[in-house]
């Protein structure tokens, strides 16, 4: 690229970076806010709240709270340079919100409304005033509820809250930096057994003992996965396991989570534990109801051109990148959002060695020394898409990536 357009691309990141080092104290009341109020998925009422009022502050951004859903929100900018008709880049980041129960933030997703609010807002300090875009850009800040469970983004996706949007970022709290991590495919299952209660010393034989079969399904299940490939995943809970020890228990209930790298295996994975559920109850005598309430939640599609990008910005900034980065086996409903949009969902090291979903990393995401981490990685989402807005070339070897990964998956 000529040496003018560098300059002023590098101009341009300065400006961003510079942008968030002055608000970085308002960024951490934000996230740090959140965190002391933590929500579970779908009810994320003072997360979004807090989130709408934060662009509504400053009038240049467009905010529409509930969007498509309760705690969903947008709040776009822009257009802003390129020619009057010429088509609009829109640019997207994604603020999570939502909490685990009774371990509050312990997936950080406080700070990964930090970071999508973060790098949104200097994307918007990089671009603002520039007349020379090659293309009109719009920056699109989608609030997406409820990831731990029900599949917000999943829910936005079909109501077309991503129709419009070209790019997508956002990047999620863990153990280490890693700019792509596969995620695994995850599909849900509740299985609800049925017998028939009596008391459970005078008549036992008269009861059909519901516990019984859920105790034999969990059983079933650690057999089977002695025989499972060793990336797929299955584990699971008694969510209800009767009401009193002198009951026979005539329904309980178990919540189990099935996790496979392609969409063939998780099929084949469904049939093995709808099988070992089916024998609980045919041993048992129960009747069983096995359902998936929430939709499967697809593996995060990589996009090599985003990834090497981010990571050349990162290692500006002084993001240390490990050769092989050890697994997060989890799953994101980012996944779907992956197969419809060319998008990057980097991994970063809040300066803890603690593991996620645990109390120690709670205390890890409201920390003030995670701040740093969460801001540089910001910094290097906000460069990323200043080096994609500002090169048409990157923008087009993007878009091939993403039809490429997605051919690689039929
Ligand atoms: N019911 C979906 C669970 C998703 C959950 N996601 C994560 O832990 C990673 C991001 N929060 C999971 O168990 O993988």
């Amino acid at each position: 690229r000529p040496l003018i357009s560098q300059q002023r691309e590098a101009h341009q990141c300065f400006t961003g970076i510079r942008f968030l080092y002055a608000h970085k104290d308002e960024l951490h009341s934000l996230s740090r806010d959140i965190w002391s109020n933590p929500e579970l998925a779908g009810n994320e009422k003072h997360a979004h709240d807090r989130l709408v009022r934060f662009f509504s502050q400053d009038q240049t951004w467009t905010v529409q709270s509930h969007y498509k859903l309760p705690t969903a929100f947008k709040a776009s900018w822009g257009p802003v340079s390129g020619g009057v008709g010429d088509p609009v880049l829109n640019v997207g980041f994604l603020c999570e919100y939502d909490a685990l129960p009774g371990i509050g933030h312990a997936c950080g997703h406080n700070l990964i409304a930090e970071v999508g609010a973060a790098a949104a807002v200097g994307l918007k300090a990089a671009l603002e005033n520039q007349t020379e875009l090659p293309v009109p850009v719009k920056i699109t800040v989608l609030g997406t509820p409820a990831e731990e469970e029900l599949g917000g983004k999943i829910e936005l996706i079909n109501a077309g809250a991503f129709a419009d949007i070209d790019l997508v970022f956002m990047a999620h709290p863990a153990q280490q930096d890693a700019s792509f991590h596969p995620c695994i495919i995850i599909e849900e299952m509740l299985v609800k057994y049925y017998g028939k209660a009596s008391h459970a010393a005078a008549y036992p034989w008269e009861g059909v003992n519901a516990l019984d079969a859920a105790v034999l399904a969990y059983s079933n299940i650690s057999v089977l996965r002695q025989q499972l490939k060793p990336d797929w995943r299955i584990h699971g809970i008694i969510k209800h396991g009767g009401e009193k020890p002198n009951i026979i228990p005539a329904y309980t209930e178990l919540e189990f989570y099935l996790r496979t790298p392609l969409l063939k295996d998780l099929c084949d994975l469904k049939a093995k534990a709808e099988a070992c559920f089916r024998a609980a109850a045919g041993a048992t005598g129960c009747q069983v109801e096995i359902t998936s309430p929430t939709p499967t939640y697809y593996n995060i599609l990589p996009n090599a051109t985003l990834a090497s990008l981010y990571e050349s910005n990162g290692k500006a900034l002084g993001i240390h990148f490990p050769e092989q980065p050890t697994s997060f086996c989890g799953s994101t409903d980012f996944g779907n959002v992956s197969f419809i949009v060319p998008g990057i969902h980097p991994f970063f090291y809040i300066c803890t060695d603690a593991l996620n979903h645990t109390e120690e990393y709670t205390e890890a995401a409201g920390a003030e020394k995670a701040q740093l981490y969460t801001l540089r990685t910001a910094k290097a989402l906000s460069m990323t898409a200043v080096d994609v807005v500002c090169c048409p070339d990157l923008l087009k070897k993007v878009r091939d990536d993403f039809r490429l990964a997605k051919l690689k998956q039929k």
